[in-house]
């Protein structure tokens, strides 16, 4: 399918969701993601999820990062394409920015070459580990800027879609991604 026509059916998917089925479906990705061979690293970029966009409750994988006193790296838009990444501390103030993204006001900057592991959002993806997002490329930028060994890891409340048609050669496909039934390795 195209990417037009994935973003419209999946927007539509996710606005049936109730909250409390989006919080039940996070929980389970939290639980898979713990299977994952990624917990060996240090530094762990992690997106905040938009509630009005019924996106992945990340607020359980947070938890489990800090269980395991791991390095937490949050993004912040900075104009209409890239990301700076923040540490995550004691300290750090998480405010809504203008498109009700969850973000840090300021801290630590950690540089992308540091990030061992992607964690991202995504509206849909396909069975070779195409993802798309809301098609302002923020993640294509970021991931094209992080070291090649980087560990990229979609989270979807949808399961995956046969193969995206559309596919630019600036889409940087994921490793893993995980729904609440199962993990995709690529
Ligand atoms: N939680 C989360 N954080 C993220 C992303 C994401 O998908 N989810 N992004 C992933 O890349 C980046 C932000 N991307 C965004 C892209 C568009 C809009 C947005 O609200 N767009 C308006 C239309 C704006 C316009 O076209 O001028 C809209 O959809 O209504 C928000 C965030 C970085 N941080
Ligand atoms: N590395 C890059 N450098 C510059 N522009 C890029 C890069 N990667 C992608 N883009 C541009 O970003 C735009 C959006 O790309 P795409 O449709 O793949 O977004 P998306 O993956 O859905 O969004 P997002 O990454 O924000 O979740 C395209 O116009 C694309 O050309």
């Amino acid at each position: 399918m195209l990417k037009k026509d994935l973003r419209l059916t999946y927007t539509k998917r996710r606005e049936d969701l109730s909250p409390q089925t989006v919080s039940d479906l996070s929980l389970e990705i939290a639980n898979l993601l713990l299977k994952l061979p990624i917990w060996d690293h240090s530094f762990y970029h992690l997106f905040l999820p938009i509630t009005q966009k019924k996106e992945v409750d990340t607020s359980y994988i947070l938890s489990i990062l800090q269980g395991k006193d791991k390095n937490i790296v949050l993004p912040k838009m900075l104009n209409d394409q890239d990301l700076i990444n923040y540490l995550l501390t004691d300290s750090t103030v998480i405010k809504l920015n203008q498109w009700k993204v969850p973000e840090p006001l300021d801290g630590i900057e950690i540089p992308t070459e540091k990030i061992d592991v992607v964690i991202l959002p995504l509206l849909a993806f396909d069975l070779n580990g195409n993802r798309i997002g809301y098609g302002k490329g923020y993640y294509d930028v970021l991931l094209s800027k992080c070291r090649p060994d980087v560990i990229k890891v979609g989270l979807s409340l949808f399961e995956a879609e046969k193969k995206i048609s559309d596919v630019s050669p600036l889409d940087v496909p994921l490793d893993y991604c995980v729904s609440p039934k199962q993990i995709y390795k690529f």
